[in-house]
């Protein structure tokens, strides 16, 4: 875990072996060696030199010397520095220790509203935004397997939520964060009637996140703690919802503003104008059930205004447009989970070498909610435990959009497929430059090769295209599907050329390729048979 860059849990993991059995050289070492990653050098040194001491083989002895000597080192340059970095809140994840270069605005695009973009070239593979969510809620799927807060897989003694004993958690570190900090009055006696659980709760604890005077975090467990348990039957979204709302609330209290509640002004955007009405109908019960969850939970602790129903109508649209998988790298021998993914994806079937992305959960990201799609994005992102990193994937000029994946890919999948998922999934259809103007992958995604030997041009089986001036229309089976730019003559790359010469010729005649003919030279395949040859191969395939 260590060598993953899994800190927090490779720690969390060194703590369980030393308590359960505290005379364990090797888990005092890891530990040290993490504390080192971490910058907590004082502690580093500490845990070397109990595995020192434990230590009995002399390989053994002399490599843990060697390890202490470079600390000892690090530890002087930092003091005479004068700041140790492990004062950073961001210590424990090593890819924030990357200094921040990048300069990020927010601004009007023609057609996807409004963008991310970058006010300074980046290089490959930066770092350009780092973020914990607002709110995030573990997947239904993983409930029983991975912690509820850090959602990481759930180790066999897991910790759980110590008044409602549903949630469960990794470490006490994660159950503190998720439930707070519980610090019990030696006379509170726990009663298994919901509202002396509640109250109970409510006195006897304070979020750690709570008390720094900036904290954006609010425990998120303990308004859903001792009631009907709706975080464990709602959808992700709306149990989102209830979170964002409990947050906002507890923050005014907090300041002293118990007066009538509404709701809070995310500024993101919705699509409640073009729902369908069963979705709107759907938004509108999810609200007065999440009402009547939180009135509960308040009781009378706080007045409602008149239009809080329909402000939580607002925030479950935002929060369904908005709203983010976080998915975790696992291996699928069985191994250890990674926390790579490749984006915003449904991510439950894409597989890289012998790792494949989970979706673990759902999580609400302020300014990560800000960066549009594009089906060629130019950010990459990943999760660490529910931080969301986002990494160059190019070389970005000053002010270009910065875009990253929902799922859908060029090259990964058909322009039809892509279109379909995003319309599926997040209610908007694609304007990205790959689903507006004719690419080299989407002609050869699904298609054959010219029948002639000697040309390389590609044959659809299905997609009949038509051009008009500098405009391909494309359709499937008789019904349009789409309306393509044809990209500029001069810039088209010499494979695009091979493969579709017929859209780049120079007359003005009408053309129209029907599926089944070269794009490039307007040979005939017979496709009824190439099909057949390419389902004996997938069966055999599939065979083995
Ligand atoms: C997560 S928000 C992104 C920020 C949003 N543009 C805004 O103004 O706040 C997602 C919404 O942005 C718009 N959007 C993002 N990418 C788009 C794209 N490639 N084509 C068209 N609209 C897009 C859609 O309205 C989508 O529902």
């Amino acid at each position: 875990m260590h060598k993953l860059g899994l800190l927090k849990q490779c720690l969390r993991d060194c703590n369980r072996a030393i308590s359960v059995s505290s005379n364990y050289a090797k888990a005092w070492y890891r530990r040290g060696m993490v504390n080192a990653s971490l910058k907590k050098y004082s502690s580093a040194i500490h845990d070397l030199k109990v595995a020192l001491s434990m230590e009995v083989t002399s390989s053994g002895k002399s490599n843990i010397e060697q390890e202490l000597k470079l600390i000892l080192l690090k530890h002087r340059n930092v003091n005479e520095v004068g700041r140790s970095s492990s004062d950073c809140q961001d210590a424990g994840l090593p890819h924030t220790a990357e200094p921040h270069k990048v300069v990020l605005e927010c601004a009007s695009t023609p057609n996807k509203g409004r963008g991310m973009m970058s006010l300074n070239v980046i290089s490959p593979a930066s770092l350009i935004h780092v973020e914990d969510p607002l709110a995030a809620i573990i997947i239904k799927s993983c409930r029983e397997t991975h912690c509820h807060y850090c959602f990481s897989e759930a180790p066999a003694d897991v910790v759980f939520c110590p008044l409602c004993t549903i949630p469960v958690y990794c470490s006490k570190e994660c159950q503190e964060q998720a439930v707070g900090d519980i610090s019990w009055n030696q006379d509170t006696s726990l009663e298994f009637n919901s509202h002396h659980l509640v109250d109970n709760a409510k006195l006897g604890l304070t979020s750690t996140r709570c008390k720094t005077s900036n904290s954006k975090q609010i425990a998120e467990h303990m308004h859903e703690c001792g009631g009907a348990h709706w975080a464990a039957v709602l959808p992700a979204d709306i149990v989102l919802a209830g979170r964002v709302m409990a947050q906002y609330i507890d923050k005014r209290l907090l300041t002293g503003k118990s007066s009538a509640i509404s709701g809070p002004n995310l500024d993101l955007v919705h699509h409640y104008d073009i729902d369908s009405p069963t979705s709107k109908l759907e938004s509108h019960i999810y609200a007065i059930v999440l009402l009547l969850c939180l009135q509960k939970y308040y009781r009378s602790d706080l007045s409602w205004r008149e239009e809080s129903l329909s402000q939580l109508v607002l925030l479950i649209c935002q929060i369904k447009v908005n709203s983010i998988a976080i998915v975790h790298m696992k291996s699928v021998d069985g191994g250890q989970e990674l926390t790579e993914s490749k984006g915003y994806s449904t991510a439950s079937d894409a597989v890289m070498c012998s790792v494949e992305q989970i979706r673990v959960a759902q999580a609400i990201y302020m300014s990560g909610s800000l960066f549009n799609h594009s089906c060629r994005p130019n950010v990459h992102t990943y999760f660490h435990s529910r931080t969301l990193f986002l990494r160059s994937t190019e070389y970005i000029e000053s002010g270009s959009p910065l875009e990253l994946s929902y799922g859908p890919q060029a090259g990964e999948m058909d322009l039809l497929e892509r279109q379909k998922s995003l319309q599926e999934n997040y209610k908007f259809s694609c304007r990205c430059s790959s689903c507006s103007e004719l690419n080299l992958s989407d002609l050869v995604i699904d298609s054959f090769c010219c029948p002639r030997s000697f040309c390389l041009g590609a044959v659809s089986e299905s997609t009949c295209y038509r051009s008009e001036e500098n405009f391909v229309h494309v359709s499937l089976n008789g019904s349009a599907v789409c309306k393509l730019s044809l990209p500029d003559v001069s810039k088209v790359d010499e494979d695009m050329e091979k493969v579709g010469k017929l859209f780049f010729r120079n007359d003005d005649a009408d053309l129209k390729i029907d599926p089944g003919y070269c794009m490039s030279c307007r040979s005939q395949l017979d496709l009824s048979s190439v099909v057949a040859t390419l389902d004996r191969a997938a069966s055999k395939i599939n065979s083995y």
